[in-house]
Formats: structure tokens, sequence, C-alpha cells
């Protein structure tokens, strides 16, 4: 093809529909990219012209240097690796490799001194962009964020017509453009097919070095990549909650996955799985997963978490290893003490031990009294930030009107009777350490706007001071309340929900424990520690364990602390016991508070469940009343009213409110 015949076609495409343009190649072509959208751009939006003459500039060589360091050794290092292995594979054929940077500017080469059909436009700093030396390789690749092949006269310019590339972009871990593996040649006796083929080795190439990127970067989590897509790496972390962690470049695009969706969505939202960890699973136990949009089913490799390198490479995931049996040959911490002999807390604690330092926020979920208070400060305890403050802010139990300046801050003279030094707020004071924000279902919405602004930049404001603080938190949120519900209703933020709940961990009601005779003893035990011995009759036992614990652990705490006042010679016998629930014979309902049934109640309060309206508006009116009662019975006294009923003040106090009842 002569200049005349090259810029015809070229401004031909411009013009018409792609299947009006012939190829120029041979018949019997395995694959012809098309460039038509780019020699289109290149005419409209680059304002080029075919017919001029085409100059690739070039860096000096201290700018070279700098992009060289700027480009960071490691992923340099793997690079060129995967650039080495291409080039023994295709330097026969006259192709050198090289690598450009997200700019397009070639910043590595690996090329054999006597290369016969080397390219001298592709010298080490030469700058391939397509809005300067039109469609080619790099630049190409860079627009269109997907590995190209530039066979010959299909180059934008002629000048460039005796050239073949390939260009593979390679993405890191957070889906950006790192740089590109680029193949060119000047062999005048090139054919298409082999081209094709190099144009394969090429994305394989970037492939693997994606995938290593990302499987390093997500070596905490799960991962699988789909199996048979050779020219763009599939990859997906998720954790055991199948929550979606991370996502590589072409995953992101094939699903329009964003990064507001890592750490938000779930991998059964793309994937046909159960909508729950058993997803999990069932990805353990599959080599195949089915595409929701699509139907499409595509076999899958799977990565386990916390892999260990073996030769710089990630093992896979071998599906029947169980998990590694970890002997803590050490002391019971506070978190094993909270784990107890209960399978569901074990469970959550492995998963706490996990992500512990990890920077991810945690959301600890159950009904009032079943230790979210104990675990947060236990997790603060066994983390790296032990020796930092921690401080905890009930959200329930501060005003409205205050907790803005007891959480955020203020500076000196901020307000009519504010402290005259200021107060640098309880997200200032925990900087270094963990904050614990319990009852955050209970935050007002435009505190809730707030604190999300502060979780994402880092930054605090205080009230009439103009210096925002950074901080450095560990942020352990808990509630009681279903938080998905209030997030339906619009009284809780969606984004703050997503932001807090990096890891959400449920803890069970102690109805539902398996280890209730392990709490009573370590109940027990810290009586003991605090007056003479205590133990238990054989009934007093059986009676603990029959009974529902509407309060949960607080109110067992509560009920063992008032029979071991009441019991003869340090023994607790059933008649020592008062329970609210209980139904016996002998027991005069006006000597008991009346609370709902301890069946209505599980069926209501089981939050991970959801209760039909009628129980729960049933449970409510029965709760309010018995709140009532409970208020009138200790004149108004809170802190006695909240022992009675088992509750913590702070529950108390948001009950009240709830329920419209005076304190
Ligand atoms: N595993 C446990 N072993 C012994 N005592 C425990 C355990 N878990 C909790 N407790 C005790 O039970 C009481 C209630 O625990 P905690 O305050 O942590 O519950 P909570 O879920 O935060 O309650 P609320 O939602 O009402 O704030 C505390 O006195 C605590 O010491």
């Amino acid at each position: 093809m002569n200049i005349h015949e090259h810029n015809s076609r070229i401004l031909a495409g411009v013009e018409q529909p792609a299947s009006d343009v012939a190829p120029s190649a041979s018949k019997g072509l395995i694959v012809r990219d098309s460039h038509q959208e780019s020699w289109r751009r290149c005419v409209e939006q680059h304002q080029l012209d075919p017919k001029s003459r085409a100059t690739i500039p070039q860096v000096g060589e201290n700018q070279l240097r700098q992009l060289q360091d700027e480009f960071g050794h490691r992923i340099f290092s793997y690079a060129l690796e995967e650039l080495n292995s291409l080039m023994s594979m295709v330097n026969e054929v006259g192709y050198s490799a090289s690598l450009a940077n997200s700019q397009g500017v070639i910043i590595a080469e690996s090329v054999k001194p006597s290369q016969e059909y080397y390219c001298e436009s592709d010298r080490l700093g030469s700058i391939w962009l397509e809005e300067i030396g039109g469609t080619n390789g790099i630049g190409t690749s860079i627009i269109e964020q997907r590995p190209v092949a530039v066979f010959k006269d299909d180059h934008f310019y002629y000048d460039f017509a005796a050239q073949a590339c390939v260009a593979a972009p390679f993405y890191d871990a957070m889906g950006n453009l790192q740089g590109v593996l680029n193949l060119t040649t000047c062999n005048p006796y090139l054919d298409i097919n082999a081209h094709h083929i190099v144009y394969k080795l090429a994305c394989q190439s970037s492939v693997q070095l994606e995938e290593r990127l990302f499987l390093e970067h997500f070596q905490d989590f799960m991962s699988l990549r789909f199996r048979n897509v050779s020219t763009q790496a599939f990859l997906i972390a998720y954790d055991e909650l199948g929550v979606i962690r991370g996502a590589s470049m072409a995953m992101r695009k094939r699903f329009a996955l964003s990064q507001m969706d890592m750490g938000r969505r779930f991998i059964w939202e793309i994937f046909d799985l159960h909508k729950s960890g058993a997803a999990i699973d069932q990805l353990r136990s599959s080599d195949q997963v089915r595409m929701l949009d699509s139907g499409e089913v595509v076999s899958i490799i799977r990565f386990d978490a916390r892999r260990h390198e073996r030769n710089g490479r990630p093992n896979l995931y071998i599906p029947d290893r169980g998990e590694p049996v970890v002997s803590r040959t050490d002391k019971p911490t506070a978190l094993d003490a909270c784990a107890g002999n209960d399978r569901q807390m074990k469970e959550n604690v492995r998963l706490v031990r996990k992500i512990m330092n990890k920077g991810l926020p945690i959301m600890l979920l159950g009904e009032t009294g079943v230790g979210k208070d104990t675990l947060a400060k236990a997790i603060h305890q066994e983390s790296d930030r032990r020796d930092g403050p921690f401080v905890a802010f009930n959200c329930a139990a501060v005003p409205e009107s205050l907790i803005d300046s007891e959480l955020f801050g203020y500076g000196k003279g901020a307000f009519t009777g504010a402290n005259r030094e200021g107060n640098q707020g309880r997200l200032v004071e925990a900087h270094g350490g963990t904050l614990f924000l319990d009852e955050i279902g209970d935050m007002p919405l435009v505190l809730q706007t707030r604190l999300l602004r502060v979780l994402e930049s880092g930054e605090v404001s205080p009230l009439g001071s103009g210096k925002p603080r950074h901080v450095d938190l560990q942020v352990i949120a808990a509630t009681n309340q279903r938080l998905h519900d209030k997030v339906a209703e619009g009284s809780f933020r969606e984004d703050l929900f997503f932001r807090l709940a990096g890891v959400i961990v449920n803890l069970p009601p102690l109805r539902q424990r398996e280890d209730k005779d392990f709490i009573i003893k370590a109940l027990l035990a810290d009586l003991c520690r605090k007056s003479d011995a205590v133990q238990l009759t054989k009934a007093a036992e059986e009676m603990l364990l029959s009974y529902s614990w509407p309060g949960n652990v607080r109110e067992m705490k509560h009920v063992l602390h008032r029979a071991s006042l009441l019991c003869d010679d340090g023994v607790i016998d059933a008649k020592d016991i008062s329970l609210p629930f209980q139904r016996h014979e002998s027991t005069p309902p006006t000597d008991r508070l009346r609370l709902p049934s301890p069946s209505a109640y599980e069926e209501a309060s089981d939050r991970f469940e959801s209760p039909s309206v009628a129980a729960k508006m049933a449970v409510a009116e029965a709760e309010g009343k018995v709140i009532a009662e409970a208020m009138a019975a200790n004149d108004g006294n809170v802190e006695e009213a909240a022992k009675t009923l088992g509750m913590s003040r702070a529950t108390l106090y948001r009950k009240l409110k709830k329920y419209g009842i005076k304190s």
C-alpha cells in the first residue's frame, strides 16, 4: 500500500461505518483489530492529519531516570521478568519488548544488541501517546483500556506503516493503570497470523503481572479468577462474609463495579450463589460460577486467603485443605474469654483476629447485654493499638444537643456555656487508639454526615476552631437495633453504615449460646473474686440453664449477684434465684414484672430473622408497659429500674425515649 492508498483508507475509515473498511491484510487472517474508532479520535479529537509527517518526542535522560524511579521498584522488576520471558519467545521473529509507563513513555526495553528488525521510534524515552503518534499500540491501549494489536498500515501515520506492534496494559489491585507491555517489530515478512499469536502472548503476560499484583495486595482475602479468559485479568477478592473487597480492572468494567462498591457489595450480587456466608462454601466446592446478568457459566480458579508465597508466586487454593489449626499455648486472652465455648462466638473471634490491625472498621451487632462493649475492649487489648487510648462514646446516653461538641470537640469560647479552654472531643482523644461508638443507631442524622466526613478524610474540625486535626483511629461501632431497617426508613445513612461495617460481627443472644455453663462459671468466678466463694446447687444450675435470658449476659450477671447476696453459706439454691419470665406455679404473678413470654420475645427480638410486624408490635407494647412499671416501682430511678429489667442504663434511656416515658 503506497502513501496515497494508506491515507485514503484511513480517511475513508473515519467517514464510513466499520464494516465498509477493507482490511489490508491477506485472506485467512485470525484477527484484525478494528481501529476505526481510534482513527476517528485522531482526526476529530486529537486534530491529527494522516497526510502530515509523524514525530515521536522523547524525554531527556534525567527525566527518564526520574520516571523509572517513580514507577516503583517492585512493579518494575515484575514487569521486567515478564518482558524477558516474552523476549525469549518472540525475539527470533524480530520483536523487541518494552515497558511504557501510564503516560505512554517507554521506560525499559529488552532488546538483543543484534536485533535485526528494531524500530527506532521505540527507543527508551519515546512518548507514545495517541494524541501525538496517532493510532499505535501503547497510546491506543491506554485510551481504550484494553490490549491492542496494530498491524502495519493500521497505524494512523504512514511513517509507522512498516511496524507491527502489540500492547497490553496492566492495572494495579485498585484498578489504576500502571503501565503497558509492548512488543514491536519492523520485520517486513511478518505474517498477521504470527502477529496474532504474539498478541495473545503479550496479553497473557499482562494478565500474569496483574494477577501477581492483585493477589499480593489482597492476600488476606480469598480471591478467584476466571480461568479461560486470556486477554485480560478477571479477578475478584472477597471476605468470609461474602463482601467484595477488590476487583481487577476488567472485572470492574465487566460488572460495572466502582471503588465505592468495594467493601459494600456482596459476591452473590454478581454470581448466582447463596445470599449468605454459605456462598463461600459453595465457591470452595465448585470450579464454576454462573454470572447473574448474562447467565453465562465460567470456570474459575480460587486462591486462598493468607497465601504463603513460593517462588514469588501465590499458591493455588486447595479445596479440601481444612483451616489451619492454630495452637494457642499462651494463656487465654480477653478475646478468648468472649469466645467462651460457643461455636459462633469462636468463629467471630477468629474473624476478628484475622482482620484486626488492618484498619477496617468493625460493626458489632447483637441484643442488649450480649457483650458488645466487652468484645470491643477485648479487641483493643489484643490489637497493636493496646497502648493507645480506648475511648467509648455512647450515642444514646449523651443528649442529642451535646453529641456534636462531645464527639467532635470545640475551640476556645466556641459557644455560650462552653468550657473556656475548649474541648478536644472524643475523636481526637482516641487518636492512636480505638474509638468505640456504642448505640450508633441513635446517632442523629446531621451528625452522621459529620462523622462520615471524618471517617473518610481522617480529619476532625472542632466547632469554632478552624484547624482540622488528623486522627488515626480503629473504629468499632455497636448497636442492638436493626440498622438495615433504619437505613431503609431513611433514619440512618446508608453510606455511613457501609463505612462503619468494614466487618460485621453478629453476637448471639445468650439463649442461643452453647456455653451457658461456661458463662455461669466465669460469672461465678468473678463474684468469688469480689466476695466469698459461691457455689450452685444442681437445681439452681438447671434453672439458670433453662431460662431464656432476654437481658442476656448482663441479666445473668445481675441475677447471680443478687442470688449470691441472698443465699446461705455461699451456696446458691433455686429459691435464691429470681427470674422475671419464670412461670412457676408457686410464683404469685403480682410479685413479678409482667414481661412478654419468653417465646414471644425470642420470636420478635431475633433481629437477624424478620419477626412479623404483629409480633413486633405486641412485644413493643408489652415492653413499654413493663418499663413504665419498673420505673414506677423504682420511683423513677433509671439506674435501679435498669437493674431490675436487666438492661444497661443507656438501653433504658433509649427505650424511655422510644416509648415516651418520662425519667
Ligand atoms: N463473655 C462474657 N463473660 C462474662 N461476662 C460477660 C461476658 N460478656 C459480657 N459480660 C458482662 O455482661 C455485661 C454486659 O456486657 P456488655 O456491656 O459488653 O453488653 P452490650 O452488648 O454492650 O450491652 P448494651 O447493648 O446494653 O450496651 C457486662 O457486665 C459484662 O461484663
